[in-house]
């Protein structure tokens, strides 16, 4: 039997689709890679941190096409195994926020994104790192990296969970103060390091940011009054957000970012930095922390 050339990781537990559905689709991956000629093999993640160890397995095997379905943090994990490498990544986006797929416009259809990963061509891309941690799509301290610490504590996910959690979050939160570069930047609601423009759902965070320009668009909202949540939340989903007098962004290949520790109350505990790396939670030690971009370091099937 000639041996694979195409992966495709599938993580279970992703996304909202009856399992049936799933079913039907790997069925529908199998039909679709066999007919363009290929010799697909689908294996199924049985716990966390799976997609890595199959991806970067497939990568050194000189497999070219690895297809993840799944969303953002399964995403993550498959494509931090293919930085760097000849294998490019398909994205079959099966997740809630789904940000880097749909700043490539990657459709959410998954029968036409299926079609894309196998027929498409590999397009170089830069990754990012925080502290080590890869990332693809945007990560953040303040505001958004509470929500994803809080996030990460319910019991039930989906959208509406994310938006419940997010109201209450926003009535708890206190803003720190932080240094980029060493330079104070000031008390912040948020502070994003975009590589795309998006944290998912449409809500565009960095609305000129762009995944191959070898740069990383450090976004960042002040604090602002609650009488103009409609109107930044309009702006964040309406691809605006840059009009607002709020936010600010600098492009910048590496920067440190420091959390001002004479703030109280502090929502991030003694010596630790909340932090989301593509909306995982990640807990930092100590109050600062450095992001760089890896220019043109993945490829994807576009
Ligand atoms: N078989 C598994 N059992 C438990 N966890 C898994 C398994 N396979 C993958 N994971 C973990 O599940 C995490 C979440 O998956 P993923 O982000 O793909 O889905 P999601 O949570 O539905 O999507 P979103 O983040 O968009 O809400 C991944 O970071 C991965 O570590």
């Amino acid at each position: 039997m000639p041996a694979t050339d195409l992966l495709v990781i599938i993580n279970p537990l992703s996304g909202t689709l009856p399992l049936a559905q799933k079913e039907a689709l790997r069925t529908y991956i199998v039909a679709e890679a066999q007919r363009q000629g290929f010799q697909p093999e689908i294996i199924t993640t049985t716990h966390a941190g799976h997609a890595t160890e199959l991806a970067a397995q497939a990568a050194r095997s000189g497999i070219r096409r690895v297809l993840v379905m799944g969303g953002d943090g399964t995403v993550n994990e498959t494509a931090r195994a293919l930085r760097k490498t000849a294998t490019a990544l398909g994205i079959i986006p099966m997740g809630s926020g789904n940000g880097l797929a749909r700043h490539l416009g990657i459709p959410m259809n998954p029968q036409k994104a299926i079609q894309k990963a196998i027929s498409g061509r590999p397009v170089l891309i830069d990754s990012a790192e925080l502290n080590e941690l890869p990332f693809f799509c945007t990560a953040g301290l303040g505001f958004e990296a509470y929500v994803a610490h809080e996030f990460a504590k319910q019991p039930v996910r989906g959208l509406q969970t994310y938006v419940r959690t997010t109201y209450q979050a926003f009535w708890n939160y206190q803003p720190a103060s932080y240094l980029i570069n060493n330079v104070p930047a000031g008390p912040l609601f948020s502070l994003t390091i975009a590589n795309a423009a998006q944290f998912g759902n449409n809500a565009w965070i960095a609305p000129n940011a762009n995944v191959s320009d070898g740069l990383l668009d450090v976004c960042l909202i002040r604090p602002f009054p609650g009488h103009m949540v409609a109107m930044i939340g309009w702006q964040l989903f309406n691809r605006t957000l840059n009009q607002s007098s709020y936010w600010a962004s600098q492009p910048l290949r590496q920067a440190t970012l420091a959390k001002v520790t004479d703030d109280a109350p502090d929502l991030d505990g003694p010596d630790t930095l909340l932090a989301h790396a593509d909306g995982e939670p990640v807990l930092l030690p100590g109050n600062e922390c450095t992001v760089r971009v890896l220019p043109a370091s993945l490829l994807v099937l576009l």
